[in-house]
């Protein structure tokens, strides 16, 4: 498959990268082939970025430091001042021929900062949190120079979750070799790691069941549509003073779909009916009424759980919301009601289901599981035959059949409460639309972070909603 810019970015694991890198060097390009143009990819960028005066690279042992050789000599190639700082010699064959190649001197690592610090220590193989030694001089080298540039990925992020294996200093740029891996785009290593810019080092085809959630197109209705051809959206609300939650899942989808339907019980019905206009009010009060609202109705997509509550009308909702087969999206308090028991789940799952679960409602439904975030929504999807959005600063979208989108477009101004209430509305208008579970998640997630960057600085949930005609507008 070829990628164009609008086409979203492989992540790849350390091993996927190293079988891709093995496929390549197998196929004959040799591995020295492939640093030079990591090294030649990375001076382009610190040429654009900002160019600098004068350099020092810190080299580890590994293919990371052999890439910081290469940068060393283009760099000095290009007149900047460069120096190399290092604590051993290299251990590999190429790196060992990237070293021979830099006939500048090699300095230990209590080199004098340069306005430019290149960190070539450690990339996809490190394995524990640096030698003190060497974490205390990158930081003291990255926090004197003008720019900090990481090759690959800041030394000590570990690679395939993103985790910081010791202190990692703040780069200005990274410059990714040949695909992102998780910790350019999971927390915390993704805030150390500045802009971000991937090269293209030859590696081919690469496998991209994993990548970045990319903006969506337009959801443009058909120039003869009418309200219910744009679909139909019924959420289900909760009791007498519990009812703000579905109210903001309602009005969200309401910006994507044709229409929406609050089903509340009978006692919250005047509370709801003084607090919505465009919205429709029914009246539904156990799996019943549920069944003969979806059979009038015909809603091509369902919202159950944001603040419906634990008892048992919420309990038959939900299950009957399962059984109608009618795109759902789940959250909030369904979780609570198959706590600890994602089989039953499963077991009722008939059509397209969106779960929407933060960290606590994921550990709620699914126990303590083993993995990174993206392994756990994962293994969620494939559980559970749903697709599953693992809600936080850097969302994991994971379908059943392994597909996963990572979001980064998001502000932590959507850290309010209500906002995932926002997200369930948003999700299920865009089912409703048309689109199939998977893509109305991504898609959902990139609009509720563009709600997010939009809103910025006191947002709160119920003026979320407004923000949504500018966000799609600009899609
Ligand atoms: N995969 C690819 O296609 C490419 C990879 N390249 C580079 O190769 C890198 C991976 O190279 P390597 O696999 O050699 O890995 P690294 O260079 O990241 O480090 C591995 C070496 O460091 C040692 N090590 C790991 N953690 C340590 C610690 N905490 N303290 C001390 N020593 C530690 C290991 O024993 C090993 O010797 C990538 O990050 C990238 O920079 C590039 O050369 C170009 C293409
Ligand atoms: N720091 C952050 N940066 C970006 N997005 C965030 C951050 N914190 C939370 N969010 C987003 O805000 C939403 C919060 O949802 P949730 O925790 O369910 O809130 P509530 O239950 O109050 O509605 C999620 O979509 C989450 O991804
Ligand atoms: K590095």
């Amino acid at each position: 498959m070829t990628l164009t810019s609008c086409d979203p970015r492989p992540v790849l694991t350390a091993a996927e990268m190293r079988a891709a890198e093995a496929r390549v060097i197998a196929a004959g390009t040799p591995a020295l082939d492939l640093m030079e143009r990591a090294g030649a990819a990375t001076v382009a960028a610190i040429l654009a970025f900002d160019p600098p005066s004068s350099a020092v690279v810190l080299c580890g042992p590994g293919n990371n430091g052999g890439d910081g050789y290469v940068v060393a000599r283009l760099l000095a190639a290009a007149g900047v001042a460069v120096r190399v700082a290092t604590s051993g010699p290299p251990r590999s064959d190429p790196a060992r021929a990237a070293a021979a190649a830099w006939d500048g001197a090699v300095e230990y690592f209590d080199a004098e900062p340069a306005t430019l610090c290149v960190d070539a220590l450690y990339g996809t193989g490190l394995t524990r949190a640096l030698p003190a030694p060497e974490a205390a001089a990158l930081a003291r080298l990255a926090g004197a120079a003008r720019t900090s540039v990481a090759l690959d990925l800041p030394s000590g992020a570990a690679s395939d979750d993103g985790a910081l294996l010791g202190e990692v200093p703040a780069f200005d740029l990274t410059v990714a070799f040949g695909a992102l891996k998780p910790a350019h785009l999971l927390e915390p290593a993704r805030s150390r790691c500045g802009r971000i810019v991937v090269a293209d080092v030859g590696l081919g085809p690469l496998d991209t069941s994993c990548t970045d959630n990319l903006r969506p197109p337009l959801p443009t209705p058909a120039a003869d549509a009418h309200k219910y051809t744009r679909g139909h959206v019924i959420v289900l609300g909760g009791g007498v003073g519990r009812g703000g939650a579905a109210r903001l899942s309602a009005q969200a989808a309401l910006h994507l779909a044709g229409a929406v339907t609050l089903g509340v019980p009978g006692a919250a019905v005047i509370e709801n009916a003084a607090r919505l206009d465009s919205p429709m009010l029914r009246r539904v009060d156990d799996a019943e009424a549920l069944a003969a609202l979806i059979s009038a109705a015909r809603p091509r997509a369902l919202v159950a759980g944001p603040g419906l509550g634990t008892h048992a009308r919420a309990a038959a909702l939900i299950d009957g919301s399962l059984a109608s087969g009618v795109p759902l999206v789940l959250d909030g308090d369904a979780f609570t009601h198959f706590a600890g028991d994602p089989g039953r789940l499963a077991k009722a799952v008939r059509g397209p289901v969106v779960l929407t679960p933060h960290e606590g409602e994921f550990a709620r439904l699914f126990g303590d599981r083993p993995g990174n975030r993206i392994d756990r929504a994962r293994t969620a999807a494939a559980l559970t035959g749903a697709v599953v959005v693992l809600k936080a600063a850097d969302t994991v979208i994971a379908a059943p059949d392994g597909r996963v989108r990572i979001n980064t477009h998001a502000a932590p101004w959507l850290a309010t409460a209500g906002s995932g209430d926002v997200l369930a509305g948003i999700i299920a208008g865009l089912l409703a639309g048309g689109r199939d579970s998977f893509d109305a998640a991504c898609a959902g997630v990139w609009l509720h972070g563009d709600l997010g960057v939009r809103g910025g600085p006191g947002l709160t949930a119920d003026a979320m909603h407004a923000l949504l005609p500018a966000a799609l507008a600009a899609l």
